[in-house]
């Protein structure tokens, strides 16, 4: 299902204009900072805000048409919603909750029965079927919460932050479910999402919305990994290399980077590395000893960040390619004692342990 979005939507001292278009099983993210208007994107395409200009249509069917006067009810949009908190049904059991959204379009009572079982051990909650709600955890819930949505078949799935409210240990599991039951699925969806990570693992594509605008937009490795707004590289706030997993790490031309791994990823799987520009340490002689990661660049910019200096690196002629826009961040005191300015060649070195490697959205 395509969905084609042309609208501008004002609340009070807010505008929002956007212009989008998703093609059929496509998963795109929008990232945004707080009050940035993702909420306010996915009011106007739930159909729960009037947009003040434009149009919406979802293969082809139109769903919002202001000049038209057209503006089709939310339950009858065919559009999915998967927020943070699960709102389950407390009074039914996780199967009939499943089973709600089939029942209500008219399917048979066994015929949905057998769908919310087979929904619920895709998302690995077969377990719980006879339990109620408020006998789950928030990410046994989460689970519940995806096979309802799936189960009411939407032309298209909006994610609304969906693992916002899950603590640290819940979230990698469930991203890695979410990433493999959407492309099984081959859902048409929206995730709205401050977390980059979750960009990067569910995502096809990425659209940066800052003030009610797009920003920048592109695939999403791409997008993340060599932003082109300062905006996009404050957001993404994360150092990554795209490659390959294997045995020992992440496999970048004849580079191995080291890592720890939160959820599985498969031999020879497209994967990223990711870790935070505090964590690369910054030398101007080849570090001593043997830690894992170091990787051969070049001072390219500098530029504050808080408190700190980040600096942007650039490759060095006898250097890989891919530590182009690396960042690493340094007190003014650090970036003074190593004489670093645009130019220097340095190290960059960071320890494997700060290093998390993830499958990436395109990837098996
Ligand atoms: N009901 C409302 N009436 C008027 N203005 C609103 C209303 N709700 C939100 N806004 C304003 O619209 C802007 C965008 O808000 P929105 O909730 O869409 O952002 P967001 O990107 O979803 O942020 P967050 O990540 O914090 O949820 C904000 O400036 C907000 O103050």
């Amino acid at each position: 299902m395509t969905l084609d979005l042309d609208i501008a939507v004002r609340r009070d001292s807010f505008a929002l204009s956007v212009q989008l278009s998703v093609g059929a099983g496509e998963i795109v993210a929008v990232l945004g900072r707080n009050g940035a208007g993702k909420s306010t994107l996915l009011g106007a395409l739930a159909g729960l805000l009037r947009p003040s200009t434009g149009r919406i249509s979802l293969s082809g069917r139109v769903l919002t048409d202001v000049a038209a006067g057209v503006h089709v009810p939310p339950h009858l949009r065919g559009i999915g919603l998967l927020a943070q908190d699960p709102l389950l049904f407390p009074h039914l059991t996780v199967a009939a909750n499943v089973a709600f959204g089939p029942r209500s379009r008219g399917i048979s009572r066994s015929a949905a029965d057998e769908l919310a079982s087979r929904l619920l051990s895709d998302v690995d909650a077969a377990e719980f079927a006879s339990r109620r709600p408020g006998q789950l955890s928030g990410g046994q819930a989460q689970r519940v919460a995806v096979a309802r949505a799936l189960a009411a078949a939407p032309d298209l799935l909006l994610l609304d932050e969906p693992l916002a409210a899950l603590d640290v240990d819940a979230a990698p599991a469930l991203r890695t479910m979410l990433r493999r039951v959407l492309r099984d699925s081959g859902r048409t969806a929206l995730l709205v999402t401050h977390d980059p990570l979750d960009a990067l693992v569910l995502a096809d594509r990425v659209v940066v919305l800052s003030d009610g605008e797009i920003v920048e937009q592109g695939e999403t490795r791409a997008v993340l990994s060599r932003p082109r707004t300062a905006f996009t590289a404050r957001i993404a706030g994360l150092d990554l290399v795209s490659g390959h997993f294997g045995p020992s790490g992440l496999v970048v031309d004849d580079f191995v980077i080291s890592g720890h791994v939160p959820a599985p990823i498969a031999d020879g799987a497209p994967a990223v590395a990711v870790f935070a520009p505090a964590a690369v340490a910054v030398h101007v002689e080849p570090p001593g000893g043997s830690p894992r990661n170091v990787f051969g660049a070049v001072v390219g910019g500098l530029e504050p960040h808080g408190d700190l200096i980040r600096l942007r690196v650039s490759r060095a002629v006898d250097g890989p390619s891919w530590v182009d826009g690396l960042a690493a961040d340094l007190t003014a005191a650090a970036v003074a004692d190593l004489g670093l300015e645009p130019g220097v060649r340095v190290w960059l070195a960071v320890k494997a342990a700060e290093v998390a490697l993830h499958p990436v959205a395109g990837g098996s």
